[in-house]
């Protein structure tokens, strides 16, 4: 999406960020689970922002659903699968992981054919500013004649579900590390807040326009980028010829993963790799940004292959980050720190949810109402 489509659906981000502010004062003072709040945010932010739609109220169990299947998606893609080891075995499925890996794909591909179905009895949906909301472009593209550029429905399924898999689950992974680790770290939870009040204030919400100068909370996400990144191995590549890279000789088609998570925490490169330290990254703005022009921090990859949606992200994770901190003031349950426990499934999150308690940081949150 370009800079111009990004902005044209700000209206959306900013519906769905109030909504969870919201949500989460009706609970004032009682545990939430606020890994499961973080993931309706993100994925309503994608679902609106493709589709102009959202899973709030009595739908919150078709969101649920989804993020139990995708859950299970992820599980199976990640599986060890002697089929990848011995292809000869494919076509008998040993451990039944292929079969149902295609139950669940169908089961995404019912509920956008019921999105789809949707947006034809209402014709071209919500319009952001002057451009069409995602889904009608790629409709559009499938009304084409020609061969070359038309998209076939199937492939417009295919290209939502990467799209709501690889924004949602990646944008929320972030943002509950980074939660994690300032609930760790009292002191680098405590200068965050001090930045928001001197540049939000109490008077105001968070928008959009303030995020470029909250220069100490870009910090704290990029160093969450760097001990939790989100795509650890990245995407696997694979060499279209053989090449020799530092003395190593990569045969043509082999499968490549670049161990990024290992590379962000290698002491060759960064002081003190465990301690989460966002200051490190305010002294070098300009040599560690995200376009992967630095192979020490590349948690979106590099080159021709790089993520297509670093803008988006980076929009989506300092907006909720920088509203849950200055509407809410969060304790932990019997003042225990959150665990850093990992699990990988297709992306690297929380093994355990975070469970806390909001309370309000009073003028603030109201201004959100
Ligand atoms: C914090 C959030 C995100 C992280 C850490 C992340 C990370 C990555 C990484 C590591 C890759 C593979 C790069 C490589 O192997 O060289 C990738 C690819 C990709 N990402 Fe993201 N991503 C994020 C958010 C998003 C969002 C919001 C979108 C939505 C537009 C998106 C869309 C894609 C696509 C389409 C690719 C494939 C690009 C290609 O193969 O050419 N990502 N991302």
């Amino acid at each position: 999406m370009s800079n111009k489509g990004l902005n044209a659906c700000y209206e959306f981000r900013r519906r769905e960020i109030r909504h969870v502010v919201k949500n989460i004062h009706g609970k004032i003072g009682s545990l939430i689970n606020l890994s499961e709040q973080i993931f309706l945010t993100t994925f309503n932010i994608t679902v609106n922002m493709l589709w102009g739609g959202s899973l709030n109220g009595e739908e919150s169990n078709l969101l649920l659903e989804f993020k139990d299947r995708f859950e299970e998606f992820s599980r199976l893609m990640a599986e060890l699968n002697v089929s990848d080891m011995f292809p000869v075995l494919r076509p008998f499925d040993l451990q039944g992981i292929e079969s149902k890996a295609k139950k669940n794909i169908s089961w995404f591909y019912e509920f956008f054919e019921s999105v789809i179905e949707q947006r034809r009895k209402l014709g071209e949906g919500p319009k952001m500013a002057d451009s069409k909301d995602f889904l009608q472009q790629l409709l559009e593209l499938n009304q084409i004649g020609d061969v070359k550029t038309s998209i076939s429905m199937k492939e417009i399924k295919a290209i939502l579900l990467s799209i709501v898999t690889g924004t949602t689950d990646t944008t929320f992974t972030t943002i509950e590390w980074a939660m994690t680790e300032l609930l760790r770290h009292p002191d680098k939870l405590r200068r965050v807040v001090e930045e928001l009040d001197a540049i939000i204030g109490d008077q105001n919400i968070v928008e959009e326009f303030h995020l470029p100068r909250l220069l100490y909370l870009e910090a704290v996400v990029k160093e969450t980028l760097r001990i939790h990144p989100p795509a650890p191995l990245l995407m696997p590549h694979m060499p279209s010829e053989t090449i020799v890279v530092a003395g190593y000789t990569i045969p043509k088609n082999s499968n490549i993963f670049f161990n990024v998570w290992a590379i962000q925490r290698d002491t060759q490169f960064w002081e003190d790799p465990l301690q989460f330290e966002p200051e490190r990254f305010l002294n070098v703005i300009e040599k560690r940004n995200y376009k992967g022009n630095s192979f020490d921090f590349f948690p979106f990859g590099s080159e021709r292959r790089i993520c297509v949606g670093i803008s988006i992200a980076e929009k989506i994770v300092m907006l909720v980050l920088a509203t849950l901190l200055h509407c809410f003031e969060w304790e932990l349950p019997n003042g225990q720190k959150p665990d850093v426990k990992e699990k990988l499934l297709l992306v690297l999150s929380k093994a355990e949810p975070l469970i806390v308690v909001p309370v309000a940081r009073s003028s603030n949150s109201m201004q959100y109402q």
